[in-house]
């Protein structure tokens, strides 16, 4: 009466339909309640069931390569699957989340925030960095305003800070002040001649200039000239021991004749605590910077400004990366900037991506249409759902070493560990960053009373009327001062006489979030979990146990995603961490 079933996996003996209704008739209800199968069925032994798992043909679920089958079912998104769970025997906090972001740059955490102008400016760019990722700053700005927000990232953090903005006796509290805003710290060393390698003759901290009623006395009146200093030479960890027991914000560094050479800084002492993943340049204590380019030729300008500044690694930010213009850029860059990172893109094809890596780029930026305020897709018809293009994409770059950014589509944690599980080895958030108290602009109260700030697509109306207003780029000194406010570089689509701009991009808000120094935290935690439950203990494990086929899949259907989701209830407060 049993019927072989035969699954192409494995033959399972099950029993009929009416078999199965015969077995419930012969049940018997015994006099504790408990019912007692009489038709004695055989069961394996229970000591034999790990042995008994290895008769199936194949594993259960699905390998990358039937779930990535798109002569089967189409691309997909990060929403149309699932991972499946493996075994834990670790603990979640043993997971190590380290990844490359280009050929020679290893981040601690794998994010990195979009080149976008309500995302990503220099106190956005310091916090990823001090977070163990990076921030990209965008480019809808002058050239001076981008290579001074590079300035601030690569000043930020160090041991000793060998180029210290150094005042005069003459600079006014006032001037203090408007340097303390622009610099986002306030204490200033004076020196007789205001430069590096004069005489030191005191400090000015924003505790001195605060209440002073009179903004126009010099500095000299409210400076602190009760200094402790150390002399040239010292090495960093005695200066860090003098420093500690000073009780004083900062330390100058001074040679025999008391000329300031450094100056240490006791906040860079306390980050330094506080953040044991931070991205810096290996051999120095500075943080990691990126930027954002065009493909233009006064982009060439712009990069040259950003090298000077400090620059890491430059990103070619195009929707549709596999261009004349980014490949001879990218050709450039190589040959004038051989130190500098090229991350190219964007793109979702291997087509794309072979043409960019033959050119040299050391990354690539990988998606067209799927970030939360794009609409290439609906505009253009072209583009391909984010799941299908990071895996098509980082399966050919991987072969030649060549690391991803899966860009644009990133709502929650389980869409990271689905995009680092497809191959990339980092993601990019535009929309998940735009407000928190590190994003640029300011929080408004929203009808609803919840705060929120302003995020819009780079190729929306509104940010591409910044760009226009800016007018043609140029080398004349007339328009780089008439650019200084705006954008030299960014009027690059509008050179060409373009009439009608047509958007590929919308603008709107997002609520608040708060910090991203809670906000990544948790990003990470929840990864580290989640791989705990893939049984995984880190992001190389992920990817070699899915290209190996240890890591299994499984689609979801429309009613998966609805039951993966909240249902039944009512009031429902979706608090994400504490
Ligand atoms: N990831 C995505 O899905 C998308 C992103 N965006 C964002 O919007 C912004 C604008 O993107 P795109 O419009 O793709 O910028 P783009 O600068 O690559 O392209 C704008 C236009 O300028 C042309 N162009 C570029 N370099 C040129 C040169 N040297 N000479 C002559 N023409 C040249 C391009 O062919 C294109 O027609 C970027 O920030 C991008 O990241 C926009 C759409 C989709
Ligand atoms: O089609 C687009 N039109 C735009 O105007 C636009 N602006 C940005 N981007 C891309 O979106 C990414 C951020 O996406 P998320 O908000 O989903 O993180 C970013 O990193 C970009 O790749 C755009 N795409
Ligand atoms: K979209």
């Amino acid at each position: 009466m049993d019927s072989m079933i035969s699954n192409g996996d494995h033959e399972v003996v099950k029993p009929t339909q009416s078999d199965s209704a015969a077995i419930n008739d012969t049940k018997s209800t015994m006099s504790n309640g408990v019912h007692e199968d009489q038709n004695e069925e055989t069961y394996e032994d229970i000591s034999k069931a790990l042995t008994h798992l290895k008769s199936y043909k194949t594993r259960d679920g699905i390998s990358i390569d039937q779930l990535m089958d798109n002569t089967q079912i189409g691309g997909l998104t990060y929403n149309d699957f699932l991972l499946l769970p493996g075994y834990i025997g670790f603990p979640a906090s043993t997971v190590d989340l380290t990844s490359k972001l280009t050929r020679n740059i290893t981040l601690k955490t794998p994010f990195t925030s979009s080149p976008m102008d309500t995302v990503t400016e220099s106190n956005m760019a310091i916090h990823m960095a001090l977070l163990g990722g990076v921030g990209v700053v965008h480019h809808n700005c002058s050239i001076e305003e981008q290579a001074e927000m590079i300035m601030k990232v690569k000043r930020f953090e160090n041991g000793f800070i060998l180029d210290p903005i150094v005042i005069s006796p003459s600079t006014t509290v006032a001037e203090a002040r408007a340097l303390k805003e622009r610099w986002g710290f306030g204490g200033f060393p004076v020196t007789e001649n205001g430069t590096l390698r004069s005489k030191l003759i005191g400090i000015v901290t924003p505790r001195d200039t605060q209440f002073h009623h009179d903004a126009s006395s010099p500095v000299t009146e409210v400076m602190s000239t009760d200094l402790v200093t150390a002399r040239e030479g010292i090495s960093l960890s005695e200066a860090n021991d003098i420093l500690s027991r000073s009780k004083k914000g900062k330390l100058p560094i001074v040679d025999a004749q008391g000329n300031l050479v450094s100056i240490l800084s006791r906040s860079d002492l306390m980050k330094n605590l506080h953040y044991p993943l931070a991205s810096k340049v290996p051999g120095t204590k500075q943080l990691l910077s990126a930027a954002a380019i065009g493909t233009r030729e006064a982009d060439k300008e712009r990069l040259s400004a950003l090298v000077e500044a400090g620059l890491d690694i430059v990103i070619l930010d195009s929707s549709q990366g596999n261009s004349m213009y980014q490949i001879e850029m990218i050709q450039w860059i190589k040959k004038t900037y051989p130190q500098l990172q090229v991350i190219g893109g964007n793109v979702v094809t291997r087509d794309q991506a072979a043409s960019l890596i033959a050119a040299g780029v050391d990354g690539l930026r990988i998606g067209m249409g799927a970030g939360s305020a794009c609409i290439t897709q609906e505009v253009m018809a072209v583009g391909r759902p984010q799941a299908t293009s990071v895996y098509r994409v980082t399966e050919f770059a991987a072969k030649f070493g060549v690391p991803c950014i899966a860009d644009g589509g990133i709502q929650n944690v389980g869409h990271i560990v689905k995009a680092l599980s497809l191959g990339a080895s980092t993601i990019m958030m535009g929309g998940l960053l735009a407000a928190t108290t590190e994003s640029p602009g300011a929080y408004v109260v929203g009808p609803d009373g919840q705060l929120r700030k302003t995020y819009r697509g780079m190729g929306s109306i509104d940010a591409m009327e910044d760009k226009k207003a800016a007018g043609p780029a140029s080398n004349s000194a007339a328009n780089k001062a008439a650019n200084t406010a705006k954008n030299a570089g960014t009027a690059r689509y509008f050179s060409e006489g373009d009439k009608l701009l047509v958007a590929q991009g919308v603008s709107g808000s997002v609520l608040d979030r708060g910090s991203i120094t809670k906000f990544l935290p948790y990003l990470m935690a929840g990864i580290q979990h989640s791989l705990q439950d893939i049984g995984v203990q880190s992001l190389r494990e992920l990817q070699k146990g899915v290209r190996s086929g240890k890591v299994r899949f499984e689609f979801r259907t429309a009613s998966a995603q609805a039951e993966g989701n909240v249902h039944g209830m009512v009031g429902v407060e979706k608090k994400l961490f504490s």
